[in-house]
């Protein structure tokens, strides 16, 4: 298997493996997901090992234009939703990180296999050139959550985090698990939850049908971390009652979710201890 695959494989599993997170599937909790478990996310990940390895292999054969490139990766990203469709009997577990990591990875292997060296920089503005046309889907069709959303609310989701080269990965997630200090466990909720004050998360939006959401999920968060966040009792006691809250509100945080798949998935490609 690439490494790169294995990468991908593991930043999956880290995100299921990390509790307790708010609104999201966690080895002991899913109340905002009843129709999924750990389970489900153990299944979804696996069937997407053939998808990153033909991203990578979509690379080797691909010609210097970035545009072609990512039209051969969209027909394999939906090939991938079947096999998650099929893994999963049917629940939507990895959509978002199936385009999210897909275009990452994907990103990677094209630098790995074109420049000496590369940086981060290098790596988005890669996947700006693969994905300069995708804010044109909005045009063609409205059927989607991100499409209907982008109609009613002007938020362009998960495609508009692509076209900008995943700035929240790579300038927000990435820096801050870097420099992030504790256990894991303790660095990866943290980071989640700092992923949550800055993502507008389709997901989210979904459920509450409110743009006003963002900004409440933002004021929790900031007092998530004026307590001392995950590091301290008084941190931990705060996450536990905004569970509840989620639970409450049938909340779900699935767009920041598969950012924090892409950011341990971008650190352990580079090597950064998590
Ligand atoms: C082009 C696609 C991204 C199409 O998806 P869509 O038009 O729906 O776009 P978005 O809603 O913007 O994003 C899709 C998923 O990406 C995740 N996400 C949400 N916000 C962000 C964000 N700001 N930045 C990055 N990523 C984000 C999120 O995925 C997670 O939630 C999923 C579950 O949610 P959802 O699908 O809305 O809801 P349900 O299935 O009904 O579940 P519940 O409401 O019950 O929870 C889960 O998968 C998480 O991973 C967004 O959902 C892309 O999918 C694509 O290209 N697909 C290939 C096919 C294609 O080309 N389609 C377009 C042309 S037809
Ligand atoms: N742990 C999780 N729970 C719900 N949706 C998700 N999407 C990606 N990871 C998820």
């Amino acid at each position: 298997m690439n490494s790169l695959t294995q990468n991908a494989l593991r930043a999956l599993l880290y995100e299921v493996a990390t509790l307790p997170k708010p609104g999201l599937v966690d080895p002991i909790g899913h109340s905002t997901h009843p129709d999924m478990d750990v389970y489900t996310f153990i299944d979804s990940s696996a069937s997407l090992i053939p998808y990153f390895e033909n991203c990578i292999a979509a690379v080797q054969t691909a010609d210097d234009d970035l545009l072609n490139l990512f039209e051969k990766i969209r027909v394999l990203g939906i090939e991938a939703e079947e096999r998650m469709f099929t893994a999963t009997n049917g629940i939507n577990t990895h959509k978002g990180a199936i385009f999210s990591l897909g275009i990452i990875l994907t990103a990677f292997a094209y630098a790995q296999k074109n420049y000496a060296n590369y940086t981060l920089n290098d790596i988005q503005a890669i996947i700006q050139q693969m994905t300069c046309n995708i804010l044109d889907d909005f045009h063609h069709h409205q059927d989607t959550a991100g499409e209907k959303q982008f109609a009613k609310y002007h938020l362009t989701g998960a495609r508009g985090e692509a076209y900008r080269g995943f700035p929240t990965v790579f300038k927000i997630g990435v820096p801050y698990l870097t420099q992030a200090n504790g256990t894991t466990q303790e660095k990866l909720i943290n980071t989640l939850l700092f992923l949550a004050a800055n993502v507008e998360d389709s997901n989210l939006l979904k459920r509450s049908d409110d743009p006003q959401i963002f900004e409440w999920v933002k004021s929790q968060i900031e007092i998530f971390f004026k307590r001392g966040g995950y590091h301290t009792n008084a941190g931990k006691q705060f996450l536990n009652r905004l569970n509840h809250e989620f639970t409450k509100q049938n909340l779900s945080l699935g767009g920041t979710a598969d950012m924090l798949i892409a950011t341990i998935f971008v650190c352990l490609v580079q090597g950064i201890q998590i």
